[in-house]
């Protein structure tokens, strides 16, 4: 689905990223967990060809960077970003929110067919959204923001899905609701690669299989989130003492000192 072979970008002198060598393979769904400026949206960015690397080899879906057209590419690229829910149009209304995710457009320009409101009627009530249907985009709240955000990404049926921070704005009971989702949404056999991105190690749920590391611009570690989510690891990657808990199959932590 990704293949990275030593990506490196450089811009005004900094490195963004270094060297980064990164597999997903069809069938993992990776969480990618980092501090604030260890390179996370830059990588999402390389994904989906916003950045261009300085060097190394970068290949989405079979297609490689350089010899691909890449806004084709994207259509096949889901991408929930904050930015994303602010650029959507205040006065739209939720279907068509919703609607233009056909098109990835921002607003609804071409006419759509039965089967496509059908499907986002469905997607809406799979997201608990169904009551929103004809209400203004800008008067949601953020949870039920990030929801038509989703559903929206649904509509291009997408074959990777990324969330970049998809729980920011999020309170407590929102949080779990969408968590909830992407939980019943990667049980789906139509799901597409979830990629998620985080600052938060509990948000990781079991459906995670990967784990990436992000550290610097570089990758720290990378493999199975069984083997990456532990006391030992997590230590050495935050840099202070933690102590992990189980709970709902899902890791918490906690700084010791
Ligand atoms: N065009 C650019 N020129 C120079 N530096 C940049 C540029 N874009 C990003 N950076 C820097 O690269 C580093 C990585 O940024 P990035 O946004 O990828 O981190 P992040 O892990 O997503 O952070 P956060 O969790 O805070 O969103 C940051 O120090 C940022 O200031």
């Amino acid at each position: 689905m990704i293949h990275l072979k030593d990506v490196t970008v450089i811009r005004n002198g900094k490195y963004l990223l270094k060297g980064i060598n990164w597999d997903v393979n069809k069938g993992e769904h990776w969480a990618i967990l980092g501090l604030n400026g260890s390179g996370k949206t830059s990588l999402l960015n390389v994904i989906n060809g916003y950045l261009y690397p300085t060097s190394g080899k970068v290949e989405v879906l079979d297609q490689e960077f350089g010899k691909t057209n890449i806004p084709e590419l994207r259509k096949e690229i889901g991408f929930i970003s904050s930015s994303l829910k602010q650029q959507l149009k205040d006065y739209d209304i939720v279907l068509s929110v919703v609607l233009s995710g056909i098109f990835a457009s921002i607003g609804l320009y071409e006419a759509v067919e039965k089967k496509d409101v059908e499907m986002a009627r469905t997607l809406m009530e799979q997201l608990g959204i169904e009551h929103l249907e004809n209400t203004r985009y800008g008067i949601l709240s953020e949870g039920e923001k990030q929801r038509v955000l989703i559903a929206r990404a649904l509509m291009a049926k997408p074959k990777i899905l990324i969330l970049d921070e998809p729980c920011n704005g999020l309170d407590l009971i929102a949080r779990e609701e969408f968590l909830e989702f992407i939980d019943r949404l990667a049980k789906q056999e139509f799901c597409p690669t979830l990629i998620y991105v985080t600052h938060h190690v509990e948000e990781i749920l079991p459906c995670f299989s990967h784990v990436l590391l992000m550290k610097d611009g570089e990758v720290y570690e990378k493999g199975l989130a069984s083997d990456l989510l532990t006391e030992e690891t997590l230590t050495r990657f935050f840099g202070r003492e933690v102590s992990v808990q189980e709970q709902q199959n899902r890791t918490w932590i906690a700084i010791k000192s």
